[in-house]
């Protein structure tokens, strides 16, 4: 299920990321759509070798290397380089899928599975109208508008899309996760286990032996379901 990662950027790396995008090399994000989805995308992105957007990439993923959060839910293998997006007035991606396998850019070649995609907003709400990422989950559709700095984390596996933007500009980066974890529903209990462990870490005693064994099952767990 979808979960919202809140501050995984400070307002500095906010600025930053902006300042630095905001500089970059736009292009059509037609470009890198597959046929599927390229003709319901209508929006703007930075090319892939604007060194911009290397710099901003850079803020992003040390970010995601040092959020607890994002890396407890996530259990992250491969993160496909962040790329950016923009959408201007009258600007969408209609309803899509992600693509399933891609090809990681500049690894040579090397392929990862899309487990996870992310949304990490730039914009804060109050400067765009409408532009929210809508989910579609088994109860009906869920509808995300976050503040800059905060992210979405969610199945690859979810049908999604982002509605028409009617005032302003909403700037986003976006990527997608190959999990050590192949099973959702696995990664979801990990997800579950490790923020139980470290919430009872945080009211025992630092050698507190249900914590030390509850931590050991966890690992083992990682070790049983890791597909690495
Ligand atoms: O901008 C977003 O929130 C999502 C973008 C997206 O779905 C995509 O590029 O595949
Ligand atoms: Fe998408």
């Amino acid at each position: 299920m979808p979960v919202h990662i809140p501050e995984i950027l400070t307002p500095d790396q906010v600025a930053e990321c902006r300042r630095l995008v905001a500089a970059g090399s736009w292009v059509d994000g037609r470009s890198t759509a597959g046929p599927q989805a390229a003709h319901s995308k209508k929006n703007m992105q930075l090319a892939p070798e604007c060194t911009k957007a290397a710099a901003a990439r850079a803020v992003i993923l040390q970010a995601l290397s040092d959020g607890l959060l994002f890396r407890s839910l996530a259990l992250p293998r491969l993160i496909y380089p962040p790329m950016f997006n923009r959408y201007e007035e009258g600007m969408t991606y209609g309803l899509h899928v992600d693509n399933s396998v891609q090809t990681i850019p500049g690894a040579n070649g090397q392929m990862m599975r899309a487990d996870l995609s992310a949304t990490l907003f730039l914009s804060d709400p109050e400067e765009y109208d409408d532009g929210e990422l809508e989910l579609v989950t088994d109860s009906g559709s869920e509808l995300i508008r976050l503040p800059a700095g905060d992210m979405i984390v969610y199945p690859t596996t979810m049908l999604h899309r982002v509605t028409p933007v009617t005032r302003g500009n909403r700037v986003a980066s976006f990527f997608w996760i190959q999990s050590l974890v192949r099973d959702a529903a696995s990664r979801s209990l990990l997800f579950a286990l490790d923020r139980s462990i470290i919430d009872l870490r945080s009211r025992t005693q630092p050698d507190d032996p249900a914590v030390l064994s509850l931590t050991n099952v966890y690992h083992n767990l990682v070790r049983q379901w890791c597909d690495a």
